[in-house]
């Protein structure tokens, strides 16, 4: 791969930079780390699939038999990943590993950042170990893009009671827990480039690197077809080694932790940590505004990406300062609303710093990091449990499970047998449902609540020039409030399924939803839709008819694209389910997501609300992060001055919008956390 991969860089078959797929790709860790331990993952997969080959395996005795053969003692058990040692002093911390090591005491790599995705489903790649799924007759399955196009409409359909925040907000938490990882070519910073320039497919097989999964686009594609385009980019997510380092199947990557931990905003590891603090009172470093505006992200100087906005949309001379931002997660610059959820999370661990440093005028630097950091971790998950899940998964199911955040007192919930980490489906399907929510012209509304512009989204991937405009970042925050969100279902926005990622001037971009069906299937994870219902619970189609029990309009369309009921792509059938009563997804969906939910609580050892662990809160403190609201964040951390409390819900009159001051939006007191009444550590 290695010689290929040199090859490549000489005859410059390379994503071009500012195309759309260099900005899709450019938004993933690139740490040599995370590179070499999945070059050695590639290793031990090239290994089972050759032993398989010369054995005359079967694909499950390759897949599950060779998973009993392991690589110690092998030369290549230096692609083994070091299991991590938790010495007496992390133990006994009452803080977080930034890279999510040493949580589980016993497993002490569950939830640990840069290993393996775990599965709810064993794995169908075609040949049992890394080829991408095939259809149940052995053919190929029908190009993602027509299943796209086949099955998705952009048509407006507004929830009329959930507001845009519940969509950012969902984008925001899954960058905490859940990134996928790509190669880049032998170590440079230059991403594989799997179609030709002129959106044709490639046909040199010397210039095919393999982690290349194009997607076919169809000659009469409604809309690539007027701009001659066949093929859009697929990079396959690049593998992690298996946790007990043996042959067997492939596993993906999780770059960052597996747990709520705000690691989008703190980094996953050491290395990335330093780089966003400044080491003096607890802070996070910041972009300073002139002019008493509050600050933003800080600059991110080591990335080739510009985002400043095209002339013809900016219409005004590019202000020198517009750079991108850097956050712990790479992908802050998506679009300029990720962006503000990031700044409004940044801020609050600054304020929470320097209060605390009021409180406790001896607490030295890192003291005073840690602590505001375990808070903000807590006043996220709080917000996630208590306001955001229960309208995505529905109080039901909340309730059947146990998920609702107790009123007082502490949970005993923490079981260390249960993994954390994300599971693949999860990633690489069900949790991808907030795609349907996206609106697309993001509202900018000012504090009068006043719709003042809209922007278009193709313009505004990655570009960051509107943030800095003075008084911005209060108008995307007053607009994700008042603006309602997409409803959860076959409807997406053009412009993420046609227009993701567009160069100015081009005229097309990338398919999002073409993107997840193509993940499902390169990641051999996502066995059919049929598979899922059946794990759930649910009782599977035997054929195309019995769908319409559980897809009512769109059925038919299946009929047409697939062969067996067993092949459908678990995505794409996923947003067709009818949704479940008091909830937003369909019963398939929900029910990984809420399984997600339960081991990402049960099994977190600093899970918030506990007793008796390192990390326990008391209950004085407790009781105050149980007053946090995502409405008390925004307040707290912006020029907004008035809000409803319950800001995923639209303004209603149980839900009034109310001056920030109002005890309708109570206040965290940090009291709790003076010196005499915090635990020594
Ligand atoms: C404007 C909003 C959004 C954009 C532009 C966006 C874009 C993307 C892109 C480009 C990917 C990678 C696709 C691939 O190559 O497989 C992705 C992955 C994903 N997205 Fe989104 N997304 C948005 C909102 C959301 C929301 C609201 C959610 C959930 C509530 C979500 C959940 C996910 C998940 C779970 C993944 C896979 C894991 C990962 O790579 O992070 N996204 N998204």
């Amino acid at each position: 791969m290695d010689e290929m991969e040199k090859n490549l860089l000489v005859n410059n078959v390379t994503v071009r930079p500012r195309s759309s797929s260099y900005t899709h790709l450019q938004f993933f860790q690139k740490a040599t780390e995370s590179q070499d331990l999945s070059r050695g993952a590639l290793a031990a997969i090239e290994t089972t699939r050759e032993l398989a080959k010369r054995f005359g395996l079967t694909p499950d005795e390759a897949s599950v038999g060779l998973s009993k053969f392991y690589l110690k003692d092998t030369i290549l058990s230096k692609t083994c990943p070091l299991v991590p040692v938790c010495d007496e002093r992390t133990l006994r911390s009452p803080f977080r590993k930034l890279d999510g090591s040493c949580n589980n005491l016993k497993r002490t790599n569950w939830g640990q950042s840069r290993t393996p995705f775990q599965r709810a489903i064993a794995p169908d790649y075609a040949d049992g170990v890394w080829l991408p799924r095939r259809a149940q007759n052995n053919g190929e399955l029908p190009s993602a893009r027509l299943v796209s196009v086949s099955v998705v409409l952009d048509k407006d359909a507004p929830t009329a009671t959930e507001t845009h925040w519940v969509m950012q907000y969902g984008q925001f938490i899954n960058q905490n827990c859940n990134p996928i990882n790509f190669y880049i070519l032998n170590r440079s910073s230059a991403a594989i480039q799997c179609c030709r320039e002129d959106g044709k497919l490639l046909t040199n097989p010397d210039l095919i690197h393999p982690q290349c999964l194009p997607i076919k686009i169809p000659n009469d594609d409604p809309f690539f077809s007027k701009f001659g385009q066949l093929c859009m980019n697929f990079v396959r997510s690049t593998p992690a080694p298996r946790s007990d380092c043996s042959l067997g199947y492939g596993e993906q990557m999780n770059g960052n932790t597996h747990f709520l931990d705000q690691s989008n905003v703190y980094g996953s590891d050491d290395t990335t940590a330093a780089e966003l603090r400044t080491f003096v009172k607890g802070g996070l470093k910041v972009n300073q505004q002139q002019n008493h505006h509050l600050d933003l992200l800080p600059p991110d100087n080591n990335t080739e990406t510009n985002c400043t906005l095209s002339k013809p949309v900016s219409a005004v001379a590019v202000p020198v300062k517009v750079k991108c931002f850097k956050a712990g997660d790479p992908r802050p610059n998506q679009t300029p609303n990720l962006a503000v959820t990031h700044t409004i999370f940044l801020r609050e661990h600054n304020r929470l710093a320097a209060a605390l440093a009021y409180l406790n005028p001896k607490w030295e630097d890192e003291r005073l990091y840690q602590v505001s950091r375990r808070i903000l971790i807590a006043q996220m998950q709080h917000i996630t449990y208590n306001e955001w899940l229960p309208i995505v998964i529905g109080r039901a199911k909340m309730q059947q499970l146990g998920l609702l955040p107790l009123q007082n007192g502490f949970s005993d919930d923490y079981d260390q047998h249960l993994n954390p980490s994300i599971l693949n489906e999860f990633s690489a399907a069900a949790f991808r449902f907030g795609h349907s929510m996206v609106q697309g012209k993001h509202d900018l509304t000012n504090l009068r609540r006043k719709k003042e512009v809209q922007i278009l989204l193709r313009q505004h991937f990655s570009k960051m020039q509107t943030v800095y405009t003075p008084g911005n970042l209060e108008k995307f925050l007053i607009g994700l409030a008042t603006q309602p969100s997409q409803n959860f279902d076959n409807y997406f926005t053009e412009e993420i399924t046609n227009h993701l990622f567009e160069e100015a001037g081009k005229g097309f971009g990338l398919d999002l939803v073409s993107l997840n069906i193509q993940r499902g299937r390169e990641r051999g994870s996502i066995p059919g839709y049929n598979a899922f219902r059946t794990l759930c619970g649910l009782q599977p189609a035997k054929d195309f008819s019995d769908l319409k029990n559980f897809i009512p309009d769109i059925a038919e369309r299946f009929e047409l694209l697939y062969d067996s009921v067993d092949d459908i792509d678990f995505f794409i059938a996923g947003i067709s389910e009818r949704k479940v009563k008091g909830a937003t997804m369909g019963p398939t969906f929900q029910c990984i997501v809420a399984d997600q939910f339960l081991r990402l609580k049960r099994g977190d050892r600093f899970f918030y609300d506990l007793a008796e662990q390192t990390g326990s809160f008391s209950e004085e403190q407790l009781n105050e992060i149980r007053k946090t609201s995502f409405a008390r964040l925004v307040c707290d951390n912006s020029n907004v001055l008035h809000s409803q409390p319950l800001i995923f819900k639209t303004e209603s009159a149980i839900n009034p919008v109310v001056s920030c001051e109002s005890p309708s939006i109570p206040r965290v007191s940090l009291l709790p956390w003076q010196e005499q009444f915090e635990k020594p550590y």
